[in-house]
């Protein structure tokens, strides 16, 4: 072999990125030698200036760890998996290990965000959703934008924010990047991938909740949800414990949900097309609805208050997916057709059924094939924006509760048609990213492509794409 014969090798390593199964990436190195030193030198100027080029590449990140996320090894698979390589491509880091829920939600509304080309966060759903809080509230600040006003448009957040998954559903990662593995992640960070992502905008009147980027969910999700909170000891597997607690107890819930479809948007929640890199679906649909705003603002559009549907109810889940939800425990998600910047979101309703057609429902989420929303009792609709008003609500509730559409009612009712599970429980909790809100009465708008994400979204399957035949990125 060559280097045998040489008397003063001169080397140099290049590290690059190989996809291997199932979108995961993984890091490796060809080393190159040469006995002309300044040949040498020549390749590694080369090589350096084509890397300074890639001004896409972030050079400064801020990092959030939460140490007690999932199965507490933010810490540990930030420090061996991620720092590493973070090290490797000349990237500085600020690292805070956060003290407090809300620690990186209140540093980022006074950190000085010139200094960094990214926002890191390691975590779960509820520590990115604490980070997405941080920065678009600190964007709106910064641009006096009047973040309780429902219908004000809200200013577009340039820097990315890149997800290490280290919590316990981590949808949103892997409904972006294809699955949750620490060291594909910190790739997609390094080679500066940039995903945009729809954000939607949580009121209660004229008061601002939450933001979400995946699942604001009433009924089953908000109940599982919330009975996971007493048994976070469990780890993960607290919300396979509450799901089936929730599954027994079948309750339904009543409500009138008001919703504006997306009748610009490409596409439909049933199309079995899914979003992926470089997604056709999500550039034409943004595209028209850029173009909708436009003759809008112009004046030559009627009022939208007309475009509403009005269904009332009794429901065993009010779903609202602004992105597929894929997760570990049901991979093709929620609603596997939903985009992740299209500037809609997929209303999934499951009205009041038996307990076997519901367990039928669930049980399509966690196959490949078959359709979930084939059922008499589900309706599914791709949206711009929705309300509910839940029929049982408080003196308090109704008094500071008028979306406008629905308006005010008797809801004074007591219970009595939950002869199942003889509870007194009149009203679900929504579920918003993992977090629980105190309000029932809600309205909800998706914002098209409000933050970015260092990802790329899912890449579609190759046949060459297995461990044998690896493809280089
Ligand atoms: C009989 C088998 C039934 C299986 C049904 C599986 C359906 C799973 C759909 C999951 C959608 C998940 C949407 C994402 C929610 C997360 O934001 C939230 C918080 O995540 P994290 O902060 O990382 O803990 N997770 C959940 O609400 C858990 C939902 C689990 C439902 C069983
Ligand atoms: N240092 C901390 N102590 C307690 N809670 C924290 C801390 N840092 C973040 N949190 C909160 O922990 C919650 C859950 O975090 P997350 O990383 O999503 O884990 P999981 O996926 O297990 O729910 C989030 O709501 C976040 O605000
Ligand atoms: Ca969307």
């Amino acid at each position: 072999m060559q280097w045998k014969h040489m008397c003063k090798p001169h080397a140099f390593t290049v590290h690059y990125v190989q996809r291997m199964k199932k979108h995961r990436w993984r890091c490796k190195a060809v080393t190159f030698w040469c006995s002309d030193e300044v040949l040498c030198c020549h390749w590694l100027q080369a090589l350096n200036d084509l890397l300074e080029q890639q001004t896409w590449r972030p050079k400064h990140l801020l990092v959030y760890i939460n140490p007690y996320g999932g199965k507490k090894k933010g810490k540990q698979i930030y420090e061996n998996k991620v720092a590493p390589l973070f090290s490797l491509a000349s990237i500085s880091t600020e690292v805070i290990v956060t003290e407090y829920a809300n620690h990186a939600r209140d540093n980022l509304y006074e950190v000085n965000l010139e200094k960094y080309d990214g926002i890191v966060c390691v975590g779960g759903d509820g520590m990115f959703s604490e980070v997405l809080h941080g920065l678009i509230g600190r964007v709106q600040k910064d641009a006096d934008v009047d973040q309780n006003n429902p219908k004000v448009p809200l200013s577009r957040c340039n820097m990315r924010i890149g997800i290490i998954p280290a919590g316990s559903t981590d949808c949103v990662c892997f409904a972006t990047v294809g699955i949750n593995d620490p060291v594909t992640s910190a790739l997609h960070i390094i080679l500066g991938d940039c995903q945009p992502l729809d954000v939607s905008s949580v009121h209660h009147k004229n008061m601002f909740l939450k933001y979400s980027v995946s699942l604001l969910g009433y009924g089953f999700y908000g109940d599982v949800l919330k009975g996971s909170e007493k048994n976070r000891w469990l780890g993960p597997a607290r919300y396979d414990f509450s799901g089936f607690k929730t599954f027994l107890s079948h309750r339904y819930y009543e409500g009138t949900v008001c919703f504006q479809p997306a009748k610009w948007a490409v596409g439909s929640p049933r199309d079995k097309v899914c979003c992926t890199f470089g997604c056709y679906i999500c550039r034409q649909s943004s595209k028209q609805l850029e173009e909708q705003q436009r003759v809008k603002t112009n004046g030559l559009e009627s009022n939208e208050k007309e475009n509403w549907t009005v269904v009332k109810g009794k429901f065993m889940a009010i779903n609202a997916a602004n992105m597929s939800c894929a997760c570990p425990r049901s991979p093709r998600g929620l609603s596997p057709a939903a985009h992740l910047a299209d500037g809609t979101a997929d209303l999934i309703l499951v009205r009041k059924c038996s307990r076997l057609d519901f367990l039928r429902h669930l049980i399509r989420h966690t196959t490949s094939n078959n359709d979930q929303f084939d059922f008499p009792f589900v309706d599914v609709h791709r949206i711009k924006s929705f309300q509910f008003t839940p029929k049982h609500f408080d003196e308090e509730d109704t008094e500071s509760t008028d979306l406008g559409i629905i308006g005010k009612k008797n809801f004074a009712q007591i219970c009595t048609d939950h002869p199942s599970c003889g509870c007194n429980q009149l009203n679900s909790v929504w579920n918003c990213d993992g977090e629980t809100l105190e309000q029932t009465a809600l309205e909800m708008r998706v914002h098209c492509q409000l933050i970015k994400l260092f990802a790329r979204g899912i890449e579609e399957s190759q046949k060459q794409e297995d461990d044998t035949n690896p493809s280089r990125v």
